[in-house]
């Protein structure tokens, strides 16, 4: 079940900014060479990961999933001066491309690549006052890296979550794989959590946002 139609998805597109040269290339070379290109975020998406990154104006973000670059680049467009984004991915394999991608942008010395399984990582880094944390890595982690993540992140930051509503069947009372009920629960849990608040934009697959109050 796709939640937004291919005229809807042109009306938005059209409608708002162009995605940068770059991007573009990005998009159509992992649409060309990787496998499950849909689980790049997109123009539309990424342009809403850039605004809210230019709006925020972060020193720090940790992105857990770099898979191509691409949400990567759109979140690094809003660092403030001297900013940095630590974007963390599993597949060693990405690695040529990824360093290929960056290449392609401006903000290629704002992001820093780190191969490994991102519970690792969070681990032997010691991030404090974070401003953005964008989760799209392992989907049955997300609870797991939310918990890693939240004492770390400043008073005000924010902390987004892909895939939330994950092609519809959260909402459909039919759906009960494994991957569906996960979502269910994170959604839930995150819900009730009193030191954040949250919502979900029916944005592409379902981006939850929560800010840390
Ligand atoms: C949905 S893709 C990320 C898409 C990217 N954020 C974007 O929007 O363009 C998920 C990525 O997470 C990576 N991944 C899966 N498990 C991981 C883990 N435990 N730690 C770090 N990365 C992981 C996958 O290899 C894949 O490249």
């Amino acid at each position: 079940m796709e939640i937004f139609n291919p005229s809807l998805i042109n009306y938005l597109e059209n409608h708002t900014d162009n995605e940068p040269e770059a991007l573009k290339k990005i998009n159509r070379n992992t649409h060309l060479k990787v496998l499950k290109p849909n689980m790049l975020s997109g123009h539309y998406q990424g342009r809403l990961l850039s605004m809210l990154s230019k709006m925020m104006q972060p020193k720090l973000i940790v992105e857990l999933g770099t898979y191509t670059g691409y949400s990567a680049i759109c979140l690094a467009e809003g660092l403030a001066e001297g900013g940095i984004l630590h974007t963390i991915e599993v597949n060693h394999e990405m690695e040529e491309m990824i360093n290929s991608h960056l290449k392609l942008t401006n903000v290629e010395k704002k992001i820093n690549v780190h191969f490994g399984a991102a519970e690792q990582i969070i681990a032997q880094n010691n991030w404090q006052n974070i401003d953005i944390v964008f989760i799209d890595a392992d989907k049955k982690n997300n609870f797991t890296y939310f918990e890693l993540l939240i004492d770390k992140v400043r008073s005000g930051g924010l902390l987004i979550i892909d895939n939330v509503l994950w092609k519809g069947k959260v909402y459909d009372a039919h759906q009960n794989d494994a991957d569906t009920e996960s979502f269910r629960k994170l959604n839930e849990q995150i819900a009730v959590d009193t030191r954040v608040e949250k919502l979900i934009l029916p944005v592409r697959d379902g981006l939850l946002l929560i800010r840390k109050k």
